[in-house]
Parts: C-alpha cells; sequence; structure tokens
C-alpha cells in the first residue's frame, strides 16, 4: 500500500480523559471467560464463582491445647481447698492441641494446670467448663459455607482457606489476553549497538509488566516496523488473538504516524487526544470487535495512558474495581503552571518536613523515564485549575508507601554526585531511610530552608567581597533562624574543556580571546557566582562571553555539551568532566557545605545523616571518585 495515502493528522481532540474511558468502556462487554487453576497457583486470580467448602475446618472436635481432656461435669467439686483427683482412662485422657477429643469427653484441662499424682491418677483445684479448649467442627469454616465470593482477588491468607476447606482447584477469571505491539523504525533491541537516532525498545517490557501487575496476560511482539502494511497485519493478528490490544508510538502528528488511519481503515477510532498530558495523543478504538489503544511514544506518556485506558479494561474483564491509590496533601515547594482545559500529571518528589508534606515537581519531559522512576508522587492539576503557587496546598497520588516518604531526608541545593553516595550509604544502614534530593541551586537551596521546605540544602557560594565560602549567605538568607553549617566537602572547580583542551584554554581571558562557546550554569548557581566573580577580576563583562546566555542546570549537563563540541568551555567540577571524558584544568578548591535547621541537626534523621558523612566508608567512597576530600574534624558553625 502507498504511504502517501494516509495524510497527516495535524490536529488531535481535546476530549476530557474521563469521558474518553468512559466511551471506551461502554463500547465493550468483554465477556470474561473462565478457566479452573489449581489453588497453589492461585494468587492474585479473581474467582469466577461463589466459592463453597467441600469440608468443615475442623472437620472433628480438636484440642485447643495441650492437657487433659475431661467430662466437665465430672470436675465441678474441684476447689483449692478441696482438690479432685481424677482417674486415666475413666475420668480424663491426655490430649495435645490438634488431637481429636474421645466421644466421651466435652473439655480440656490445660496441662500446667493439672498436678500429676502418680500414672493413673491427677489433681485439679479447678472445674472445667463445657467445650472449654476445645475447637469444635466449623469452628473455622463450615462445610458448605461460602467462603469467597464471586469476583475476590485470592490473596496468600485465602489459599490457606481454600485448602483447609479441602478445595485443590478454584474457578477464575481467565486473564484477558493484552497484545502489546511496539512500533517505529527507530527501535531496536537491547543488544544491538545503538546509532544516533537509534532507540533501544523498553516501553513493551514495561507495558507488559504493568499489565501483569493489574490481573492480564501480556504478550509482547516483537518491534513492527512503521510501514502500514505491517501494523496493519501485526493489529489485525493481535485483534483475532487477543481480548486487548495495545499499540505503542505512531500516535501523534509526525509523517510516519500511520496508526490512526490504519485503525479508522479496519476498524473504529472513537478518540483521538485527550485534554490531559502528557499521554495526550492517545487513540482508542475498535478493530473485530477488540478494544485497541493506541498509546504515545514517549515513555512517560504511554506509562500514563496505559493506566488511563487498559488497566480500566483489563479491570473491567475482571470484574474488579480498578484500584485507587493513597492521596496526601501535599506543599507545593515550587510553583506549578498549567493549561486551562486540559489535566496535568506532575511526578513530585515528596518529604516530610516541619510537620508538613513538601511536593517538588520533577522535570515534566515525557521522554525521561527517571521522573517517572523517583517520583513519590503524581500531582493531578484539575481541567479547570491553572496550577499552583509555591507554598499552595495540594493533593498527591502516592507512588511508594507514605511511610517510605515519611523517613526520607529532603535535600535541596546545588548538585553534587555525592549526595547520591551519601543517600546509599545511609540506606545501607537504615534501609527505611533515603535522601530525596531536587537540585535547584545553592540559593534556592537556602530560601527552601527558610521556607521549611527542605532538612539539608547543599550549597557553595562565594562572597566575591570576603573571599570567603557559605557563611555571609548563611548569615544574611538565614537571620534570625537557628541554622547549622556543617563543612562538608572542599571540591575541585576547573575549567571543562573537550579532550585535550583544543583551544588551550586557562583563563577568563583565554576564553574571551579565543571567543571560545561558553556553556553557563543558571543565576543562583555557585559556579555561576564564582564565573562571574572571575570575569569581574578579569575586567571582562558578559558581552566579551559568547554563550553566556546559555544556562544549565547541573554540572553533568555543562559537560554533556562540551562533549561534542571542540570550541566549548564550561565551569564545574571534577568528577562531571570525567564522567564525560572531558578534560579538566582546576582553578580554585571550593568549599561545599550543607546548611540545615538545628532542630533538624539534632533530630534522629540528622544524627544518622552526620554519623554517615564521618564514617570512614563514606569518605573512602567520595575520594575514590578523585577531585573531593570530605571535611573532617571540623566544627559545624551553629547560630
Ligand atoms: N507536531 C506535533 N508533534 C508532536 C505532538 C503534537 O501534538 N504535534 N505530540 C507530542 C506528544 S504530546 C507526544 S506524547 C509524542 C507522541 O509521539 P508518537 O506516539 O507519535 O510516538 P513517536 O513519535 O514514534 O515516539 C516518541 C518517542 O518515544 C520513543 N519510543 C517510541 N516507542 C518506544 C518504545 N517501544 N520504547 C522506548 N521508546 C519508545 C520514540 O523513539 C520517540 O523518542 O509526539 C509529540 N510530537
Ligand atoms: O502529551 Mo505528550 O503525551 O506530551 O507527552
Amino acid at each position: 500500500m502507498d504511504q502517501k495515502q494516509y495524510k497527516r493528522k495535524i490536529y488531535l481532540e481535546d476530549k476530557p480523559r474521563i469521558e474518553a474511558r468512559d466511551e471506551l468502556l461502554a463500547a465493550f462487554d468483554l465477556p470474561s471467560q473462565k478457566e479452573w487453576t489449581k489453588v497453589e497457583e492461585a494468587l492474585g486470580r479473581v474467582t469466577a464463582e461463589p466459592v463453597f467448602a467441600t469440608e468443615s475446618m475442623p472437620h472433628y472436635h480438636a484440642s485447643a491445647m495441650d492437657g487433659i481432656a475431661v467430662q466437665a461435669a465430672d470436675t465441678y467439686g474441684a476447689h483449692e481447698q478441696s482438690p479432685l483427683r481424677l482417674a486415666l482412662g475413666e475420668q480424663f485422657a491426655y490430649v495435645d492441641t490438634g488431637n481429636a477429643i474421645p466421644p466421651q469427653y466435652n473439655a480440656v484441662i490445660m496441662i500446667e494446670n493439672v498436678n500429676v499424682i502418680d500414672d493413673q491418677t491427677l489433681e485439679i483445684i479447678e472445674p472445667a467448663t463445657p467445650w472449654q479448649h476445645i475447637r469444635p467442627i466449623g469452628e473455622d469454616i463450615v462445610q458448605e459455607e461460602m467462603i469467597f465470593p464471586q469476583g475476590h482477588k485470592l490473596r496468600p491468607a485465602d489459599l490457606g482457606s481454600l485448602l483447609a476447606a479441602r478445595i485443590t482447584e478454584v474457578e477464575v477469571f481467565k486473564k484477558p489476553a493484552v497484545a502489546i505491539i511496539p512500533t517505529g523504525n527507530e527501535l531496536i533491541e537491547v543488544t544491538e549497538k545503538p546509532q544516533s537516532g537509534k532507540i533501544i525498545e523498553f516501553n513493551g517490557t514495561v507495558f507488559a509488566n504493568f499489565v501483569k501487575e493489574w490481573g492480564g496476560e501480556p504478550h509482547l511482539s516483537g518491534i513492527v516496523k512503521d510501514e502500514p502494511e505491517k501494523i496493519k497485519e501485526a493489529l489485525l493478528n493481535a485483534a483475532e488473538n487477543a481480548d486487548i490490544v495495545v499499540i505503542n508510538a505512531g500516535s501523534s502528528a509526525g509523517s510516519k504516524d500511520f496508526t490512526v488511519h490504519i485503525i479508522h481503515e479496519i476498524g473504529e477510532v472513537f478518540t483521538h487526544g485527550v485534554a490531559a498530558r502528557p499521554g495526550k495523543p492517545v487513540i482508542l478504538g475498535k478493530i473485530n470487535g477488540k478494544p485497541v489503544v493506541g498509546v504515545p511514544g514517549y515513555p512517560v506518556s504511554a506509562y500514563l495512558a496505559l493506566e488511563w485506558f487498559v488497566r480500566p479494561l483489563v479491570c473491567k474483564y475482571l470484574q474488579i474495581p480498578e484500584p485507587k491509590r493513597q492521596t496526601v496533601q501535599v506543599k507545593l515547594g515550587r510553583r506549578i503552571v498549567s493549561t486551562m482545559g486540559q489535566e496535568d500529571f506532575i511526578r513530585v518528589n515528596i518529604g516530610y518536613v516541619n510537620g508538613q508534606y513538601v511536593a517538588n515537581p520533577l522535570t515534566r519531559a515525557a521522554g525521561v523515564t527517571m521522573s517517572y522512576v523517583r517520583a513519590d508522587g503524581l500531582l493531578i492539576v484539575p481541567t479547570n485549575v491553572l496550577g499552583y503557587e509555591q507554598g499552595e496546598l495540594a493533593e498527591a497520588e502516592l507512588l511508594r508507601p507514605l511511610e517510605e516518604v515519611d523517613s526520607s531526608i529532603v535535600f535541596s541545593g546545588s548538585h553534587d554526585l555525592t549526595i547520591d553516595l551519601l543517600s546509599s550509604q545511609i540506606k545501607r544502614n537504615r534501609n527505611d531511610m533515603k535522601i530525596i534530593s531536587s537540585h535547584v541551586g545553592s540559593m534556592a537551596g537556602l530560601l527552601a530552608i527558610l521556607k521549611g521546605e527542605a532538612h539539608v540544602a547543599g550549597i557553595h557560594l562565594l562572597d566575591p567581597e570576603t573571599k570567603e565560602y557559605n557563611l555571609s549567605y548563611v548569615k544574611k538568607l538565614l537571620d534570625g533562624m537557628d541554622i547549622v553549617l556543617y563543612p562538608f566537602l572542599k571540591r575541585k572547580q576547573g575549567w571543562f574543556v573537550p579532550e585535550g583542551n583544543p583551544l588551550g584554554i586557562e583563563s577568563v581571558k583565554d576564553m574571551a580571546e579565543k571567543k571560545a562557546h561558553f556553556v553557563n550554569r543558571q543565576r543562583g548557581a555557585g559556579t555561576r557566582i564564582l564565573f562571574d566573580l572571575l570575569l569581574k577580576e578579569a575586567e571582562l563583562t558578559p558581552d566579551n562571553i559568547t554563550g553566556y546566555s546559555r544556562e544549565m542546570f547541573s554540572h553533568l549537563s555543562v559537560a554533556a555539551e562540551i562533549k561534542g563540541n571542540p570550541e566549548a568551555v564550561g565551569l564545574g567540577i571534577y568528577p562531571a568532566a570525567r564522567a564525560m571524558g572531558l578534560s579538566f584544568v582546576p582553578i580554585a578548591d571550593e568549599e561545599y557545605d550543607l546548611v540545615m535547621t538545628k532542630d533538624f541537626f539534632e533530630s534522629e534523621k540528622g544524627k544518622m545523616l552526620i554519623s554517615v558523612i564521618q564514617s570512614d566508608d563514606f569518605r573512602q567512597n567520595v575520594e575514590k571518585i578523585g577531585g573531593y576530600k570530605v571535611v573532617t574534624g571540623a566544627v559545624p558553625k551553629i547560630g
């Protein structure tokens, strides 16, 4: 077929997400198939019919204790002042927990409460009441009783009750077969070496595992090329064999985005585009009576769209309600802007600081898988809300258990590679603790401490007047607060230049003269302040620097920018240059310190943080990186 016949469709709808979902669900009955499965293998399966007990549990009167079985009436005279003697075989029998009670007896006395007189005789000082310490027939499960209704998702303990009731197989809903078709000429298998323009296929595996988690049975196909015939064939085949069809990528307006046209041609399209981001260009339709969900290519868009539309289909098939996430009220650490008429799904880090949950948004780029991986929660900005101001309250859905959020140390300020090491070392000591960090620059870190939105800030701020690091900034910005300035690292700052330093850059002057392409850091970053000081000392201005206005948010992104450009130069710390294989010209040893409130410093989390910083393990790991020294023996400045 001629590819040109599929014209680009540029305009997508903005259908409300819930309306699109409800339409999709309403269009399919999804008649669930049933099957029998062994109880031992039934974890997570959903009962298709009510389940009735085949046997009672216990199915005989059983002793609940180790002791003696008696006829309660025989014991009524026993008293502390007049102990009663019982004869073996006539008035009592020995029983252990779980033993059947001989038919002539109706109570059990615990062994601790009897005195052995001889082989044949015992003495008791308290009467027994009928049925004491006996588990009567059916105490747990009564034969013919309904153990589970239909539509119950089986948990480990449920399987035990089924076996106890002598049930070996249980009738469950078949797992809906979900065909997953990754498409794209740019996709390669992870085992292939990626050339420029090639992307490792991974969405398929993520989808398959989401589907498994939700109770479906994924069928992940190989990569399908962006060719209408191939896509059509894959779709028809999937619609023949699966209950639900998911096709990935080619959902938008690109020159090779055929999917919507093909579904339209061989089936029906209900929706192309929903008013939610990321995930907007989703396609919902039908082929051969089966639901088809065209999920956008960008991973985060894809994961969300899958949850919005495939999870409800799986749940409908299994006749179970969709699971809901726990929510928590958060205070916004940063402003969030949203578009009117569209929902925004913002991935956020959440920490518990000063008695409230504080959320900081992660990147919104839909291609950044780590924004989803690192997120503690999802903050959904509703359609009719334009966003939130910093400090405003909003609700977030949790992607992790709340306890994990509670025990995190919230780190803000300047980015440093050692913070990740610190976090993993803390986690090694206390598996419920970790650091969550947002890299906002030194100044913003101090402001986060000021506003009570972070526990710790990492800063490296050179005072151009005093040439001293950090202290004057803390005094000025956090005046009046009980603050601890904790000396942490000395690290090497220097020029990042392409390998071999082709332009021979040693100073700001060299940069200006050789018209090197500078890659700057954002305003407020310590490195930016250092650069501006160097500029002033060299009696130059930003106008003398090519690229001064080009701002990056971390040392690593500066290094990445310099990598491919022989005329580029940046300023940053040694390990970032090393990580990208750049040459490094050291110019200064800077002090990277930690700022925290005195309250935090003295808290359990604060003590853990300091003890890890001071440990030999941590110091050795940091110094192994190169370009670092952990400050030891320095006295924190408190006040
Ligand atoms: N002019 C416009 N361009 C785009 C629009 C738009 O409205 N107008 N929408 C953007 C949005 S929003 C999204 S989301 C994406 C959706 O793109 P497609 O569904 O067409 O997907 P591709 O362009 O093929 O891929 C996007 C991206 O994702 C990577 N990808 C795809 N499949 C996989 C996979 N199986 N595993 C890993 N990564 C995958 C792909 O390589 C691309 O990098 O369109 C915007 N554009
Ligand atoms: O809506 Mo796309 O899905 O931005 O990322």
